[in-house]
């Protein structure tokens, strides 16, 4: 830990507060490896739980606390000598260890759930502290429900804690109740008033139940706290705690207005936050700030195309600075424009004209109206489709089938246009694809070939996902393999019918000069 007085302490307690979040609870193991996180992200106080909770709980910190080397281990412990004690047994084990003890202050908490006066409350913060330093060196208190206690009172119980020994002061905002303006001035108001404040370090700890707890925390750095309390993805009780990963990156990125450091390699973020998620099932929501799956995608043209020309339009920090390495993502989707679809085309390998370029860019439009996600498979299926068919001569202009119970032959109508004249049928068949396949055979006269494979996958996942199709044809010992793709598996079987076609026409071409262009 440090003096450096714009140094701000990281003080973890995903394991502790974290768990309280119902249906949160870790095992040993679990508490272990994400300890072992926290460490090796510099994180400077980790409170590893509640030892006088359940034997579990002490097992738990005493574990942490024999394998820590750099951080500081501490538990939590109320404000009687039966829980300091069994805190401090589970601690002492670190080679840095902390008790840390705690009170209610607020007139509400003490008169119903205490139900303590307001005296006894401030005997009890020094006989509680005064313990616990007979213990360790390292004390913290905390006035539970401190943002809802009267200021005079508030002033007295920190003084009271600090004189009896505690060197960091915990100031809880424990219901999420407080505004940042109101968190600033009363940070402010103990600086000023408290006459030992500059003995102790004072801390924040604020719930998210009005979705300020990050915001309220900066404030009481500005006002000049120096310890803050968060935990991994915001977890904790009810609607959590700040956000570490929030608080860190806020800092990190704002230190023109607030120049204060902390010690935590930021670049473990990413994998702290999925290590949590992973064992308490929490996930994190995609729009969640710094560690959401959105948090560096970017859906529409506008911002993909100032992304393309310059990252720092539509980042503010970049992904490998919370340990991203897949780096920042242009999602592709219908609010893409041209340059964010021409970057994607080319990373995929493919460099097409600006023709070209226009029709994949049209049918991608269309492929995205139909479909939620447009991944890098939909994109190589819909441009090798586009490939191919440049310069084909039996091009499908119209094409309905029918299908379903209770009829005994599918109806396919089709037309195609062979060389620019325009040719339509109505065949019969045993099945939606045979019938398609009869009417294209109807136009296109292939005696001598032969239906070899015909195969069907989903490119992506999903009910909308895109069907690629491929169909074999062998005429005369040549053999070719048609393509299609496309949500409807009916008309991907029709385009990649008709892409054999075309080839098998091509082949003709080269192999029988007297039959060019016969169909
Ligand atoms: C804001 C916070 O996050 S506070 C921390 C919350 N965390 C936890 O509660 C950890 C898990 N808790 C537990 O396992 C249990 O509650 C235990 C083991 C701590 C206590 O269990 P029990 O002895 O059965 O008491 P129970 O939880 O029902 O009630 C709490 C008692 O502690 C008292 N108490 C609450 N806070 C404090 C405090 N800081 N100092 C002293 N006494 C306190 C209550 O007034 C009540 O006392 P009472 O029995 O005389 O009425
Ligand atoms: C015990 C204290 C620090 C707490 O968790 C709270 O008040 O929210
Ligand atoms: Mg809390």
């Amino acid at each position: 830990m440090t003096t450096d007085s714009n140094r701000v302490i990281i003080f973890d307690t995903t394991l502790r507060d974290g768990e309280q979040s119902p249906g949160a609870s870790m095992n040993l193991e679990e508490k272990l490896r994400i300890a072992e996180t926290l460490e090796e992200m510099g994180v400077d106080v980790i409170e590893a739980g509640f030892p006088i909770a359940s034997e579990g709980d002490f097992e738990s910190v005493s574990e942490i606390a024999k394998r820590a080397k750099n951080s500081s281990i501490c538990g939590l412990s109320r404000a009687s000598q039966g829980d300091i004690q069994r805190c401090f047994d589970a601690v002492k084990h670190a080679p840095i260890h902390r008790i840390h003890t705690f009170i209610s202050t607020s007139p509400l908490h003490m008169k119903y759930k205490l139900q303590m006066e307001p005296d006894a409350v401030v005997e009890k913060i020094k006989s509680s502290v005064t313990f616990a330093r007979s213990l360790v060196e390292d004390v913290e208190w905390s006035a539970e429900d401190g943002t809802r206690t009267d200021p005079d009172f508030l002033c007295r119980c920190v003084e009271t804690a600090i004189a009896a020994g505690a060197r960091t002061i915990n100031i809880p905002d424990t219901v999420g109740y407080t505004v940042p303006e109101e968190y600033y001035k009363m940070i402010d108001m103990l600086m000023n008033r408290v006459p030992n404040i500059d003995q102790a370090i004072i801390s924040t700890h604020c719930h998210n139940d009005l979705g300020l707890a990050v915001a309220n925390s900066l404030s009481a750095v500005q006002a000049g706290a120096r310890q803050v309390e968060c935990t991994i993805n915001g977890l904790g009780e009810r609607a959590g705690n700040a956000a570490l990963e929030e608080i860190v990156m806020a800092l990190r990125t704002r230190k023109d207005f607030m120049p204060y450091e902390t010690g935590i390699k930021s670049e473990l973020i990413t994998r702290a936050s999925r290590m949590v998620s992973a064992i308490t099932g929490f996930s994190v929501q995609p729009n969640k700030a710094i560690v959401g799956k959105n948090a560096f995608a970017h859906e529409s043209g506008i911002h993909q195309d100032g992304m393309l020309k310059h990252a720092g339009t539509y980042e503010i920090m970049t992904p490998e600075s919370v340990g991203l390495d897949n780096a920042n993502k242009i999602v592709l989707g219908k609010h893409s424009g041209r340059h964010a679809f021409k970057d994607k085309l080319s990373a995929l390998g493919y460099e097409l004209g600006d023709n070209a370029l226009n029709d994949a860019f049209k049918r991608f439009k269309d492929l995205a109206d139909q479909k939620k996600d447009v991944y890098d498979d939909d994109i190589i299926a819909l441009v090798d489709d586009e490939v191919m068919r440049v310069n084909e001569r039996v091009k499908l202009t119209h094409f309905q089938v029918t299908c379903g119970t209770h009829v005994k032959s599918q109806i396919a109508a089709l037309s195609l246009e062979i060389d620019g004249d325009e040719r339509k049928t109505i065949a019969e068949g045993d099945g939606p694809v045979d019938a398609a396949f009869k009417a294209i055979k109807e136009i296109v006269p292939l005696p001598n070939a032969h239906l070899e494979l015909y195969q069907v996958h989903a490119v992506t996942q999903g009910t909308d996902a895109q069907a690629e199709v491929t169909v074999r044809l062998e005429e005369e010992g040549k053999t070719v393999n048609g393509r299609g793709a496309d949500t409807d598996t009916m008309v991907a079987s029709v385009n990649a019918y008709l892409n054999a076609v075309n080839k098998l026409l091509v082949k003709r071409e080269k192999g029988k000069p007297e039959d060019v262009g016969s169909i």
